[in-house]
């Protein structure tokens, strides 16, 4: 049987009864929707609270009328954050402020952590997990206990967060007039897509979306929503601690990335999660990387959304091929690069001529 063409007039009809049926319910939202995350007069816990991005997430819930409790491992720093966070406060008599030193990525630190904050000021309506760091090197250099920090630090501590939050929330009743609680992770935009340098850290925070995929689902049974944030580049104390290490390669394929304060990428997270949004990027690189891999998360707007995500297809085609070719273009130049040493000179010849290769693991 043929495939049925069809016809002009019922693809007219069909794309005007979409564009009818979805565009009108996008600009009431973006005036008048509600606040699908209210703070005042809850709890929030943030996990990496005491520098960086967390901790101005933390400011800016406390200006929005959160009681907040800090979790990170040094606890000077911790003291130093949480004055900051409470100078914010749209009601300094009313909320209330907590800092826990915990290292997240043991789960029986994550439950004491959680515990500790219920005893002070009860159970959290909303946990944002911000700690993490990343380690940035070629994948061969790094060393086996490297890597495994890596998924530790960025995995494993919102695993056990998440776990133990959800085993509590479940155990208490909601607080009076609070109809849901909210998980909010932090993964990275190189969750959509990655680069040469990152390859110990971005598989860590591939996983947290599709832990957030599926807690997102799994968690409708109790009440409760689960969001995932994808910063770019965020000019934190830990971003200047990674700029370090970077391999110049590395420096150049992110050439593209101008860089947030870590002020502006919690606005930004917050906006999106006030939208109710699954998925929330914090600028238009982070649209255009997360238009490529939707799956089967659900989309903010749409629309919007769809056709973006073709234009990037199209765009995809050069762009791709532009950033393997910055490796080339690289390797040509300056050779192999190799630990602790500059790169190791110009490539003679065609890519991986055999001494060079040797050459390696000598
Ligand atoms: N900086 C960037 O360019 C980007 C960062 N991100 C992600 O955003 C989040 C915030 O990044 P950024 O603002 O750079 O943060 P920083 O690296 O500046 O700070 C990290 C925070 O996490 C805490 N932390 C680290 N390890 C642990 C642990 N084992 N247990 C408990 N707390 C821990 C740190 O405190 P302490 O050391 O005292 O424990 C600190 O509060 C991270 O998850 C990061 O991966 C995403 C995209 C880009
Ligand atoms: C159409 C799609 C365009 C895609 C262009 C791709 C350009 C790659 C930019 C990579 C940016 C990396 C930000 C890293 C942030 C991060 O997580 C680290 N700083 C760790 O802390």
């Amino acid at each position: 049987m043929p495939f049925p063409v069809p016809s002009a007039s019922t693809l007219t009809i069909a794309a005007a009864t979409t564009a009818a049926v979805t565009i009108p319910p996008t600009i009431y939202n973006m005036f008048w929707g509600e606040n699908k995350l209210p703070v005042e007069g809850r709890l929030v816990v943030i996990t990496g609270g005491s520098q960086g991005m967390g901790l101005s997430v933390a400011k800016l819930l406390s200006k929005k009328g959160a009681s907040i409790a800090i979790v990170a491992r040094n606890p000077t720093k911790l003291a130093s954050a949480l004055a900051e966070i409470e100078a914010c406060a749209l009601h300094p008599g009313t909320q209330t402020f907590h800092a826990v030193s915990a290292d997240l990525t043991q789960a029986s630190e994550c439950a004491r952590m959680l515990d500790e904050i219920r005893v002070w000021g009860g159970v959290p309506d909303i946990v944002w997990t911000c700690a993490g760091f990343a380690v940035p090197g070629f994948f061969k250099d790094l060393s086996a206990q490297q890597l495994e920090e890596q998924v530790r630090t960025n995995y494993f501590s919102v695993m056990f967060t998440a776990h133990a939050a959800i085993n509590m929330m479940m155990r208490y009743p909601l607080r009076k007039g609070v109809p849901r609680r909210h998980l909010v992770f932090t993964s990275t935009v190189m969750a959509f897509y990655t680069i040469a340098g990152y390859n110990a850290y971005s598989p860590a925070k591939a996983a947290i979306r599709t832990l957030a995929d599926g807690l997102r689902q799994e968690c409708i049974l109790y009440d409760i929503d689960v969001h995932c944030c994808f910063p770019a580049t965020i000019y934190s104390p830990g971003f200047e601690v990674e700029q370090t290490l970077k391999p110049e390669l590395t420096k150049i394929l992110e050439g593209s990335d101008e860089g947030q304060t870590p002020d502006v990428v919690a606005e930004a997270c917050v906006k999106g999660l006030e939208k109710g949004q699954s998925l929330v990027v914090t600028n238009m690189l982070g649209e255009a990387m997360r238009s490529a891999c939707w799956g089967g998360s659900p989309r903010g707007c749409w629309w919007w959304d769809t056709l973006l995500s073709w234009v990037v297809a199209v765009v995809w085609l050069v762009l791709g091929r532009m950033m393997d070719g910055d490796v080339h273009k690289y390797v040509k130049k300056h050779g192999i690069p190799m630990r602790g040493k500059k790169a190791a000179g110009p490539r003679e010849g065609g890519i991986g001529g055999p001494g060079e290769r040797t050459q390696m693991f000598l």
